[in-house]
């Protein structure tokens, strides 16, 4: 069933537009992740929803109902924001305490038992008394969750709900908000500017660029089929080149590269993802510019006998050094004709 539907939704702050005739669907129990570069209006669709910012046009809806003139507090929604916003002066507790009384969603007698649960859910059992000041930033992340999910929000937004946290500890997290949400069906709509973060957290990313929505699907459908060039670039995908594609096989600066089957035929532009870069002993010679040890791979640099660098990526073991000279194949799974821009 769908919770939230944004409908033709636009916000113009001057004749600018920060968001474009958006339509969008969250269903329930959905985690849905908005990614896009700065200032392409994730955040001012967050707060439409919220009912921080007024429409220019279009509609909210929660449930089946148009949200206009409802006012934040009775949208049922839950918000977190990347500076967390903590009380300084109040406990864990008391900061937590704050999320039931704004909703005034349970006797005075009753916050107590809530509190405790919510600190055991989001990991920090017993932390009622602790204060503010001594919370490391991932255990005041923690409690800056536990007070958006106190009063048990339809619909639970983040706003960059990680963005400050060191790399390691995001990973982290992101699993156990992964795994938290799913225990409690929450709703999710979540605003990052990391695809990674979005990518691990989202059972739907919506990839925007201004204001207007340049694809939404699953991590995988967006990860392997990126819309167009820009959200291939975006993603991080490098090696993008013009090409003529006839017959599964793409004209290409790097020479002939095999397209999946039914790829549209003419004047295209073509993705290969790094993985399908593969080194061996026939193909394009090129000389390995660098090379960059990923944990799970070797990231390489490679700058060809003809057409621009190309991006590789190898196994740990017998990856090439830099100055090595080197030949690539280019595998066809990995390869993706991009829509005109
Ligand atoms: N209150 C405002 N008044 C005028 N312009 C605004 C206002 N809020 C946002 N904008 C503009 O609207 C556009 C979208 O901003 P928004 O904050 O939604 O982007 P964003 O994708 O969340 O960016 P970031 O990742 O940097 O937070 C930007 O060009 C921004 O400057």
């Amino acid at each position: 069933m769908t919770l939230l539907r944004l409908e033709g939704v636009s916000v113009r702050f001057g004749g600018r537009a920060a968001v474009d005739a958006v339509d969008l669907e969250v269903a329930e129990h959905e985690t849905v992740c908005v990614l896009g570069p700065s200032g392409s209006g994730k955040s001012t669709l967050l707060r439409v929803v919220a009912g921080l910012q007024p429409v220019s046009g279009g509609r909210v809806l929660l449930d089946g109902a148009d949200q206009a003139g409802v006012p934040v507090h009775r949208r049922g929604v839950g918000l977190m924001f990347q500076d967390h916003q903590l009380f300084p002066h109040r406990d864990v507790g008391g900061n937590v305490a704050f999320g039931l009384r704004m909703r005034g969603a349970a006797g005075r007698g009753a916050y107590g038992s809530r509190v405790a649960e919510l600190l055991e859910l989001v990991g920090l059992p017993g932390a009622q008394g602790r204060a503010v000041a001594s919370l490391s930033g991932g255990e005041q992340q923690r409690v800056a969750l536990a007070r958006a999910l106190a009063p048990s929000p339809r619909l639970l937004m983040l706003d960059e709900p990680l963005g400050q946290l060191d790399r390691g500890l995001r990973e982290r997290l992101v699993v156990e908000l992964r795994g938290l949400f799913a225990r409690l069906g929450t709703t999710v709509l979540a605003v990052t500017h990391d695809q990674g973060e979005a990518f691990a957290l989202a059972d739907r990313v919506v990839v925007m660029r201004d204001g207007r929505i340049a694809q939404a699907g699953t991590p995988l459908e967006v990860w392997q089929r990126p819309a167009s060039e820009f959200v291939a670039r975006f993603l991080g995908f490098e090696n993008v080149v013009p090409a003529v594609v006839s017959g599964g096989v793409a004209d290409t600066a790097w020479g002939k590269v095999p397209v999946p089957d039914g790829a549209p035929e003419g004047a295209q532009r073509v993705l290969i993802r790094p993985a399908g870069v593969t080194v061996g002993a026939d193909g394009l010679r090129c000389e390995v510019l660098s090379r960059t040890f990923r944990g799970t791979h070797v990231a390489l640099l490679l700058g060809p006998e003809a057409g621009p660098v190309l991006e590789a990526e190898c196994g740990l073991a017998g990856a090439p050094a830099v100055g090595d000279r080197v030949a690539v194949s280019f595998a066809p799974a990995e390869v993706v004709v991009l829509p005109p821009q």
